[in-house]
């Protein structure tokens, strides 16, 4: 049976996946703090009852969602602490916590990416930073565009951590009228195949920008799920099911839907937009522009063949132009 008492819950991050997230606890017996870096957006939505900026129609309920922009007062009481801001700005955004504010508390990482200035994972990162200990760690993961679930569409979760009680509880938490989430224990093979599965996406908005078509993507999809189980293979090597949605899902979701920010991106690269264009074009943040540059960093200890994340990471830090890197790629792959 169900405790009566809410569960009490930090959100940071005023994005579109925070947006999301909070409609999906709002479904359950949960009291969300909500913490926005922009005070002008926190105004807004406790005047009018939903985020201007992000994901606009989703409503928020006074009742169940308090919005705060000091980052002590939303993670004081909460028992679970969300981190749903890009991972290239999640430090910025925690500025001034310390390990004594994280005591007792579960950190969720819903972030995509790794933390560029040490190239770790998010949930590593929060480890060595604020001394959560491992069995307080998860991540949330699943082909789960935010967009979807504002129209509140059948979408699944899965919860990975190392043990199973925290993903249990985590997934207990979004477990809603229209989200399954699920348990799985494997939490760096999931953190690191999310991240690469955004760089595929950069790799499919740039052949698709350059006008490769849907026969060509299948195979750059098909090879990146072998570049993926390599990877992730080498780095943390345990007995994994990639074809799980977690990992396969993920890729598929971001490899082909316009709802993407990974493959928007990559599409705009390869109809010839500058990086700076590209991204003043976006409203959001696409993690795998930051990622691919840590994972090639990460490579160079264990000299994975990747061609596809080679080739992204020439075409966006080398200068290589994606026509050429791309025609280079392709007698690489099966
Ligand atoms: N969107 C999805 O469907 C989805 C699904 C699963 C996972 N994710 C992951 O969720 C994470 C967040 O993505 P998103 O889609 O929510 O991004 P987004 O819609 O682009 O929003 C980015 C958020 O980050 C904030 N931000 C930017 N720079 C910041 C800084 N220096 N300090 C603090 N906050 C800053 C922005 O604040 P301002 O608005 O004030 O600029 C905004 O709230 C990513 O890791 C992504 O991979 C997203
Ligand atoms: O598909 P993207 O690039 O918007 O990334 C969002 C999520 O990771 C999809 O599960």
């Amino acid at each position: 049976m169900k405790s009566s008492t809410p569960v009490k819950i930090a959100m940071i991050g005023g994005g579109s996946w925070a947006t999301a997230l909070i409609k999906i606890l709002s479904e359950g017996n949960n009291s969300v703090r909500w913490w926005l870096r922009s005070k002008t957006d926190a105004d807004h939505i406790r005047q009018f009852h939903h985020n201007r900026s992000y994901l606009s129609d989703v409503q928020i309920n006074p009742r169940k969602v308090k919005v705060c922009t000091k980052i002590r007062e939303a993670i004081r009481d909460a028992d679970f602490v969300i981190l749903a801001v890009p991972a290239a700005f999640i430090a910025e955004a925690l500025t001034g916590l310390t390990p004594t504010h994280f005591a007792g508390k579960h950190v969720v990482s819903a972030i995509k990416g790794m933390i560029p200035a040490t190239n770790q994972l998010v949930t590593d990162w929060a480890e060595e930073t604020y001394n959560v200990p491992k069995d307080h760690l998860s991540c949330i993961a699943g082909p789960c565009h935010a967009e979807e679930v504002a129209l509140e569409k059948q979408s699944y979760l899965t919860i990975a951590s190392t043990g199973n009680e925290c993903a249990q509880r985590v997934s207990d938490l979004l477990t809603c009228r229209f989200v399954q989430a699920s348990p799985l224990n494997d939490l760096y093979g999931v953190e690191y195949s999310a991240v690469m599965k955004n760089i595929i996406a950069l790799a499919c908005g740039i052949t698709h920008g350059l006008g490769y078509g849907d026969n060509f993507q299948a195979v750059l999809v098909s090879n990146a799920m072998q570049e993926i189980r390599r990877f992730v293979d080498a780095v943390y090597p345990m007995e994994r099911d990639l074809s799980r949605s977690a990992y396969l899902g993920d890729l598929l979701v971001t490899a082909y839907s316009p709802f993407s920010r990974n493959r928007t991106f990559g599409t705009l690269i390869g109809r010839g937009y500058t990086i700076q264009s590209a991204q003043t074009e976006m409203n959001m943040i696409a993690e795998g522009y930051y990622a691919v540059r840590s994972i090639y960093a990460i490579n160079s200890t264990y000299q994975v063949r990747m061609p596809i994340v080679d080739a992204v990471y020439r075409i966006l830090y080398e200068g290589a132009t994606p026509t050429a890197e791309m025609a280079l790629l392709k007698g690489k792959l099966v």
